[in-house]
This record gives structure tokens, C-alpha cells and sequence, in this order.
């Protein structure tokens, strides 16, 4: 473990003893440790081992390491499907210290809290492009999440939402009537992240968000995730094994490897005391991570992002608000161009 880093507080995502009186983190943990197989001390397999995060409203957290290191463990935990699955044998477990996230406390979770997870806590898996129900069309599969909690759901919003995020995610609208086995591997995996933004979560996990994703494409996703952060305070976790990736959201970081966590903090902070040989690599690949994205994000898939960041589900009453003095804007605009005397007058005022 890092002797540099892990003890100091940060704001952002550090265990936040010192942070002041009122503060509540959406994602809280305190010496989390994850385990696979039985539920017996004595017979678990732990794969991750003190993990302390305290992440804000808004804020986003990088969690890098190599493969292996227990990065999506801790994602596949902190996203509560853990929970919701822990019967399932190739799920992991909390079997150790405490998980709260949207205020749900991951240990004892209430049936409504398990309802309620769903709602708030999106998330992003690998392979979450080949768990697309292939006896559904690509927008019925953005919309089951909706659908699944409430059947009466406006199926017209929900149609045009999902071709919002289909539009956002640098897809064709005419993908919304395939089917996912008719798409390539990288294209479902942008169908299953529009699939995981249609709750509009307060919370998103995403792990490895752009691989498998072509280069085209990825900004889209990047744009959608910083855009949603800074714009409608959505808080990320970011799952990668490539620091770039990370830096390109965030400079808080936390750092896995072999089970453990080896350092917490500012990404520059942290690499640039690291005398640990792993975060040592680390910095000196980072020339590397530091080489801009390679595609572009075009203007139609920009406006794109936007509407979906302006929301999926618009308030009628707060957009025709927001039309009327959009037409207040440019009559004034309008006016000025053919009497400039007013600009004059307006700025004297
Ligand atoms: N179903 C499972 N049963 C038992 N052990 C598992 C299972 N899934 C993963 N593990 C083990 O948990 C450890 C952490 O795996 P995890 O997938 O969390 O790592 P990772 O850092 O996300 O790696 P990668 O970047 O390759 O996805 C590994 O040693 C792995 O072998």
C-alpha cells in the first residue's frame, strides 16, 4: 500500500471523517471487502480488501488497476446487482466493513430499497452488451427498465427517449427497430448504455465504458458522461484499467491491485510521490494516457448529447417557459439588429 497517499483526505472521493458537519456522500463505504463463493468466513474467496470511498453529489471517481485487481468486483457491488443476485454464484459479496449508496445500505437492503436501487443506480458492465434480451427490439430493451417498474409508463415518452439516447450514443434512429444479435459487439454496448441512462440515475457505475467501442463513438460516451456530471450533478464511478480513460473525467482515483487498495487521491498527487513499483509503471505510462481522444465528436452528435443531458422526460409546462423567451431572446435580438440605438440605450440602463 502506498504509504504517500492513502492516509490524506481529499475531497472528492476519500473517506471523509474530516469532511464538514452535513455532508452526505451518494456513494459512502468504509473497509469494504468483497469476497466470491459461500457465505462462510472460513470458505470465501476475498478478492478486494479495504476500499473507503466517500464520493459527493456530483462527483466522479476513477477506480483503475490491472486486470484482475478487483476493479469490477467492486463495481459489480457498489452497482447493488451484487445484491440483488447474491444467490448466484459467480456474484461477489460485501464480507466486510459497510457499503451505502444513494443512501441504501448495500448489507441490510429493504425490498424497497431494492426497488429503489434500480431506479437510482445505474450501471454499465463489459459484457452488459450481451445481456440485451435478443427477443427485443433495441428500444425495447433501452425502455425496459422503465417498463419493468411500471407497465403504464408513457409509451410515447419513452419512445422518443430512448431515440434521444440512441441519437446521443452516435447510433442510427433505424437501430431503435433491430434487434441486438443483428448489431456488432461495440454497437450493442452503446445500446446497453443508453439502456442504463434511461432511469436518469443519480448514480452511474460504469465499467470500461469505451471498450469495445470504436473510436468514432467514443466521445459520444465521454461527452454524455462528463456532460451529465457537470450539467445535471450525475455522480461516477468509473471503472478502467487504462488511466487515461479516468483522467479524462476526473482527477480522483483509486487505485487496486492484487485485492487491495494501494492508493487513494489526486491522480498527479499520487503519482507523483509513488515510490510503489505498480504506480511507478503508472506514471511512466502516462505520456501515453495523456494522447487526446482519437475521434471527434461531430455537431449532430453534440447537439444530441445535449437533449439528452436537457433531460429525457421534459416538463411540458418548464418548456414552453423555456420556448417563450427563446422567442422573447430573439424578437429582442431582432429589434436591436434593426434599431441599434436600443443596444445602446439597454446598456446605459
Ligand atoms: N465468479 C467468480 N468466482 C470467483 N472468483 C472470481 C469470479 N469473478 C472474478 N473472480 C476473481 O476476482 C478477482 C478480481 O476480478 P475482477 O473481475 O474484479 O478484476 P478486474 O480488476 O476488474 O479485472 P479486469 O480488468 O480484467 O476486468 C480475480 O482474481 C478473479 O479471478
Amino acid at each position: 500500500m502506498s504509504s504517500t497517499k492513502i492516509d490524506e483526505p481529499h475531497v472528492g472521493a476519500h473517506p471523509a471523517d474530516e469532511q464538514p458537519a452535513g455532508f452526505k456522500p451518494v456513494v459512502r463505504t468504509r473497509d469494504l471487502s468483497i469476497s466470491f463463493g459461500p457465505h462462510l468466513a472460513a470458505d470465501d474467496r476475498r478478492v478486494l480488501s479495504g476500499v473507503s470511498i466517500d464520493l459527493p453529489r456530483g462527483g466522479i471517481l476513477g477506480v483503475v488497476g490491472a486486470s484482475g485487481s478487483g476493479k469490477s468486483s467492486l463495481g459489480r457491488v457498489l452497482s447493488g446487482r451484487a445484491m440483488l443476485r447474491e444467490k448466484e454464484v459467480d456474484w461477489p459479496w460485501i464480507s466486510g466493513g459497510n457499503a451505502e449508496v444513494a443512501g441504501i445500505d448495500l448489507r441490510k437492503p429493504t425490498r424497497d430499497d431494492q426497488r429503489r436501487l434500480t431506479l437510482d443506480v445505474g450501471y454499465l458492465a463489459p459484457e452488459s452488451g450481451d445481456r440485451l434480451r435478443n427477443d427485443l427490439t433495441v428500444a425495447e430493451n433501452i425502455a425496459e427498465p422503465v417498463l419493468s417498474r411500471d407497465r403504464d409508463f408513457d409509451r410515447r415518452a419513452l419512445g422518443r427517449a430512448a431515440a434521444l439516447l440512441i441519437d446521443a450514443v452516435d447510433l442510427e434512429l433505424g437501430t431503435l427497430n433491430r434487434f441486438p444479435f443483428e448489431l456488432s459487439r461495440g454497437q450493442r454496448q452503446r445500446v446497453a448504455f443508453a439502456q442504463a441512462l434511461i432511469i436518469e440515475p443519480r448514480v452511474l457505475i460504469v465499467d470500461e465504458p469505451t471498450q469495445g467501442v470504436d473510436i468514432f463513438a467514443q466521445p459520444a460516451i465521454m461527452s454524455l458522461l462528463e456532460r451529465l456530471n457537470r450539467v445535471r450533478q450525475m455522480s461516477v464511478i468509473v471503472i478502467s484499467n487504462e488511466l487515461a480513460t479516468v483522467e479524462r473525467l476526473t482527477q480522483d482515483m483509486l487505485v487496486c491491485h492484487r485485492g487491495f487498495v494501494i492508493a487513494q487521491g489526486n491522480i498527479e498527487e499520487v503519482l507523483c510521490d509513488a515510490t510503489d513499483p505498480y504506480l511507478v509503471r503508472m506514471r511512466e505510462a502516462r505520456d501515453y494516457a495523456r494522447t487526446p481522444l482519437p475521434g471527434t465528436l461531430t455537431k449532430d452528435t453534440d447537439a444530441a448529447v445535449d437533449r439528452v443531458v436537457r433531460g429525457l422526460f421534459p416538463d411540458p409546462e418548464a418548456d414552453a417557459e423555456e420556448a417563450r423567451l427563446e422567442a422573447e431572446k430573439a424578437e429582442r435580438a431582432k429589434l436591436i439588429e434593426s434599431r441599434p440605438e436600443f443596444d445602446r440605450f439597454n446598456k446605459e440602463k
